[in-house]
């Protein structure tokens, strides 16, 4: 592939473009990542990769670096250089030959992307010990998040102060997703009460919901679920390094090589973000892959 930072085209202007009312209303309403992917058909392996990049380009301002060449932030990301630039360039970003990119600037431009220039109000679900842990957590701020409500079924747990936020019924939830514009919706429920959490927050309006409950969640069309598993995340590094142990071996596993116990299925490849897009409207999605 020809890249532009090899061929020298500048960059491209950095100004936001001025949006329509439409785009606005879009913008408040979907995620800046779908936003990305439905729009502007940028693949979902390079809109997952954009944070990684962003870290890398936030810790560089941080120790003063004006400018980066490709390879240099690739190898700050953890990928390759190829790849980066292509990511980059689905952004209309691109080096400058000599030059690479200037740090700043491109912050500035895949913040805005990401929707981190605009603040997203969020509730949390679930006020268990992952809840009151995240809820605890003050790195939300730094990524243009802020948890504006917790909420919790158990009458024991209503009420309560938690990081300085109380507790409410989930009775009030509509009305607080209503009031503070919040569109994404955190679970930290027990699996067993998932759906009916993320039922809840569908119905009161939450577009977006972030789960860590080991459960498969379905939600109507439009809404996206992304799945943070810890105990799967594991499972795969136990897979790999289980492979490693074999090579080191001299042998595939098979080979006398002791087998996983339980193999990790296809579909938990390490970043498997499948993206299915083209549902039929008002079919309820299965969401067994994070999205
Ligand atoms: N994904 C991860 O990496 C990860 C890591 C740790 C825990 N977890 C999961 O997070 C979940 C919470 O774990 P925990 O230790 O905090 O549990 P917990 O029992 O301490 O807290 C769960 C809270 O959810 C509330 N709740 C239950 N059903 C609800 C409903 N329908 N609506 C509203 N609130 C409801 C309960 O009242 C309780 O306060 C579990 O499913 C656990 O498996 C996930």
């Amino acid at each position: 592939m020809s890249t532009p930072e090899d061929t020298g085209r500048s960059a491209p202007p950095w100004a936001p473009a001025v949006p329509d009312p439409s785009a606005a209303a879009l913008q408040r309403a979907v995620p800046a990542a779908e936003r990305l992917l439905a729009e502007r058909g940028i693949p979902e392996a390079s809109v997952a990769r954009l944070p990684v990049y962003l870290r890398a380009l936030r810790a560089l301002v941080e120790r003063g670096v004006r400018t980066v060449s490709s390879e240099e932030l690739a190898a700050a990301a953890g990928v390759g250089s190829a790849k980066l630039r292509r990511d980059l360039s689905h952004l209309g970003s691109y080096g400058v030959r000599g030059v690479g990119y200037e740090v700043a600037p491109l912050v500035a431009h895949v913040s805005r992307e990401l929707g981190l220039t605009q603040e997203w109000r969020v509730v949390l679900v679930g006020v268990g010990n992952l809840g009151r842990a995240l809820a605890s957590h003050g790195g939300f701020a730094e990524r243009g998040t802020v948890v504006v409500g917790l909420f919790d079924a158990d009458p024991g747990v209503v009420g309560q102060e938690v990081a300085g936020t109380v507790v409410r019924p989930m009775a009030d939830l509509a009305e607080v997703v209503r009031s503070e514009g919040v569109c994404i919706g955190v679970l930290a429920t027990p699996g067993a009460g998932a759906q009916a959490a993320c039922d809840a927050l569908v119905a009161a309006g939450v577009t977006g919901v972030l789960t860590f409950a080991p459960a498969v969640l379905q939600v109507p069309e439009g809404v996206d679920v992304r799945k943070v598993d810890l105990a799967s995340e594991l499972q795969i590094l136990a897979f790999h390094e289980q492979r490693k142990a074999d090579a080191a071996r001299g042998g595939p596993a098979g080979a006398g090589a002791a087998q996983p116990v339980d193999p990790v299925p296809a579909g938990l490849a390490p970043r498997a973000t499948a993206h299915a897009p083209g549902h039929p409207r008002g079919v309820r999605r299965r969401t067994g892959v994070s999205r």
